[in-house]
């Protein structure tokens, strides 16, 4: 057996653990894997605690986020960290863009906030954003698999759409007019940062 077949029959035996807390990404994460005959279970579904996100990386809390959640599952875990780096603040909101949120993920709040901080919506239209999501896939075995996707676009204000999740009422990405928002998710699922990083973690699982 390749190697590659070997990890895609243990997934299929012991199942892949979604090690996140966010519906929307839980969502686009286990459309990536439907067909593959793979058990999948989030940490809402299990009743994981939440880890305290204390890196400074994208990479480095996506593999807080899934060793936290290795130490509680026989299985593979995946785990998801993302943001929007908008060009004009250097990156920010970025590894923070939850937390800009607040704690009751309050997202009026956080485009509130990006207006500002652009200085006034005026200026805050059409400025340069990606959103860059980083995927760690931890095997039973301890092996670590990494990949990225990232999207690059525009903010829009007001926010449209009521499709997705997160900041996507804001953002356009290049070669469209419509925000995610205003997408099915196929049609996110098209351009987005975390349907690349899934690509890219398929392709060296050998699954497609
Ligand atoms: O496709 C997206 N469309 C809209 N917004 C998005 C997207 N992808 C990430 N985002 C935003 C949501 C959240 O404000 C932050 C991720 O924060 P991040 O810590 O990685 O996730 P989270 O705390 O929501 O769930 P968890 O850590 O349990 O996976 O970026
Ligand atoms: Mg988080």
């Amino acid at each position: 057996m390749t190697e590659k077949k070997l990890v895609q029959a243990v997934l299929r035996e012991g199942g892949l653990l979604l090690a996140s807390h966010n519906k929307g990404k839980l969502r686009e994460l286990e459309a990536a894997f439907r067909g593959d005959d793979i058990d999948i279970l989030s940490a809402i579904d299990k009743a994981l605690p939440e880890p305290e996100e204390t890196e400074n990386t994208f990479s480095g809390n996506a593999r807080l986020k899934a060793l936290a959640a290795a130490g509680l599952t026989l299985g593979a875990v995946l785990a998801d960290d993302s943001g929007l780096a908008i060009d004009a603040l250097g990156g920010a909101p970025g590894i923070y863009s939850a937390r800009w949120a607040g704690p009751d993920r309050d997202y009026d709040m956080a485009f509130s906030r990006i207006m500002k901080e652009l200085g006034g919506d005026e200026a805050a239209m059409g400025a340069r954003a990606a959103f860059v999501c980083v995927l760690v896939l931890i095997l039973p075995g301890g092996e670590e698999l990494v990949a990225e996707g990232r999207v690059e676009g525009r903010l829009t204000f007001p926010p449209r759409g009521v499709a997705g999740f997160g900041y996507d009422p804001i953002f356009i990405p290049d070669g469209e007019e419509r925000t995610f928002g205003e997408m099915t998710p196929a049609e996110k699922a098209g351009y987005s940062h975390r349907a690349k990083a899934l690509a890219a973690l398929r392709a060296e699982l050998g699954l497609s």
